[in-house]
């Protein structure tokens, strides 16, 4: 097993988005990686376009080929990664779940090493954002270090404790999703009630978008410094956002509850999924 080598398993939408991070990064080259995928085709591709990276043949041999996973697959796919990691995971191997509805212990209970959990978001592909970390109870300060060292290459990690994982994960990786709707519904608005083009539309907002971004960045602005600047006394911003104020307030308290439903649910699939396994 090589110390340094980092798999990772799951090649889908999040898996290919955090390694192809690393990748431009420079954060690890091809050949300190190597990937695993249920349909091999999609890791052969991405092995495609990175000469040296690595595809196993299956999850036992990533498992004995890099000491560090990086589980990307989904929670009721985690059963039967598991069961095909399991011959080849040892001690020294160290876990992280980029998943919130498993809990540490539950996996901790499954395998001889120490677990994590890494929450990433989309905003790691432009190598910024956030992403959340849990650490379980095996983990170690080196491990610690470790983890925050990889993933500080493409993201600012922050620790977490389990209570909160699950609303920080509603802002910084579902949050991408809703504040796109939102300024979708905009630009939508925009050109019903206007006439502006759609791609006109689009780039105002975008490029708003990003001058926001750069604002909250070089911390000119917070959030509601921003709105009372803008917002001119007795001008025209303030008639728009009086419409907001009425709309807006507790459609993110429902959003939240929608959210912290399904997480409870998935948890439970996955418990019921987990006991209901034969005994060896
Ligand atoms: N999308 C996002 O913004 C974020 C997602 N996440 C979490 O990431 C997880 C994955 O989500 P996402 O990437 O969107 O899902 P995808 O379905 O796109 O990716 C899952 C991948 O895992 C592969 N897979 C399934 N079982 C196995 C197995 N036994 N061995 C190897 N590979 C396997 C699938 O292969 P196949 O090609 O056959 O389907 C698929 O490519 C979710 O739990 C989600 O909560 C976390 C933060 C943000
Ligand atoms: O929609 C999902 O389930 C995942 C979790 C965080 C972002 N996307």
């Amino acid at each position: 097993m090589d110390l340094n080598r980092i798999g990772v398993v799951g090649t889908g939408s999040m898996g290919s988005i955090v390694l192809e991070a690393w990748l431009k990064a420079n954060a690890l080259s091809p050949s300190q990686l190597i990937i695993s995928n249920r349909t091999p085709a999609k890791a052969e591709q991405l092995a495609e376009k990175y000469p040296g990276l690595a595809v196993a043949r299956d999850n036992a041999e990533i498992a004995r080929s890099a000491s560090i996973l990086v589980l990307c697959v989904k929670p009721l796919e985690y059963s039967l990664m598991l069961q095909q990691l399991s011959s080849a995971l040892t001690e020294d191997h160290l876990l992280i779940t980029i998943t919130s509805p498993i809990r540490l212990e539950q996996l901790e209970a499954q395998v001889p090493c120490p677990v994590a959990r890494v929450v990433p978001s989309i905003t790691n592909a432009a190598r910024s954002g956030v992403s959340l970390c849990e650490f379980g109870s095996r983990i170690t300060e080196e491990h610690r270090e470790r983890i925050f060292s990889l993933f500080s290459a493409i993201s600012h990690p922050i620790e977490v404790t389990e209570g909160f994982l699950r609303v920080s994960s509603d802002l910084t990786s579902c949050g991408p999703a809703f504040v796109s709707y939102i300024l979708q519904q905009m630009i939508e608005d925009a050109v019903k009630e206007t006439g502006i083009s759609h791609d006109a539309a689009t780039y105002l907002v975008s490029q708003m978008l990003i001058g926001m971004g750069e604002l909250l960045q070089q911390e000119l602005f917070t959030l509601p410094s921003l709105q009372q600047r803008v917002c001119v006394p007795g001008g025209i911003t303030g008639e728009g956002l009086s419409v907001l104020q009425g709309a807006i307030p507790g459609v993110f308290a429902e959003v939240f509850r929608r959210t912290h439903a399904k997480f409870a649910e998935d948890l439970e699939h996955v418990q019921s999924q987990w006991s209901s396994k034969v005994p060896d």
